[in-house]
């Protein structure tokens, strides 16, 4: 079984994430939902992913102001990663996208866009990967 692995930065963006899981939910694929913060437990966070169950296919990794976390995932996994930034803070999420989508070479996080279409955007991304695997 394919599943998906979506990470957060903070209990408060759960709302948020929570577009994404729904969508999971009505397509009936498996999912997990984390949160972890690369700021503030990153010896946690790395534990957790030295660990992952090879079910895992795809993470989707969410966080607002200066986000961090989707970049570390992609440094810590050879998993495909998708980054969405979550609109907080007086940046209004622009921050967390300038955070996201310049990564340096090799370590890539494919990057969605602001708001919610930018989160409900990362589900229907994760399924296409997944759906790549029906193809083979
Ligand atoms: N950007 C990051 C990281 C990280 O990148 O590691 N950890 C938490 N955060 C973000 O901080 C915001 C405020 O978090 P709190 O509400 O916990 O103060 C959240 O949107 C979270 O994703």
């Amino acid at each position: 079984m394919s599943k998906v692995l979506i990470i957060a930065g903070s209990k408060s963006d759960e709302t948020f994430v929570k577009q994404a899981l729904d969508l999971f939910d009505e397509w009936g694929i498996e999912h997990e939902f984390k949160i972890y913060s690369a700021h503030r437990n990153l010896k946690e966070l790395t534990e957790f992913l030295s660990t992952l169950s090879s079910e895992f296919k795809v993470i989707i990794a969410v966080a607002g102001l200066a986000a961090a976390l989707p970049g570390v995932v992609a440094s810590l996994t050879t998993l495909p990663v998708i980054g969405v930034p979550n609109a907080v803070g007086p940046l209004n999420g622009v921050d967390a996208l300038l955070s996201i989508v310049q990564m340096p070479k090799g370590v890539p996080v494919g990057t969605m866009g602001i708001g919610n279409h930018g989160m409900k955007n990362a589900a229907y991304f994760a399924k296409r990967i997944l759906d790549l695997e029906g193809k083979k």
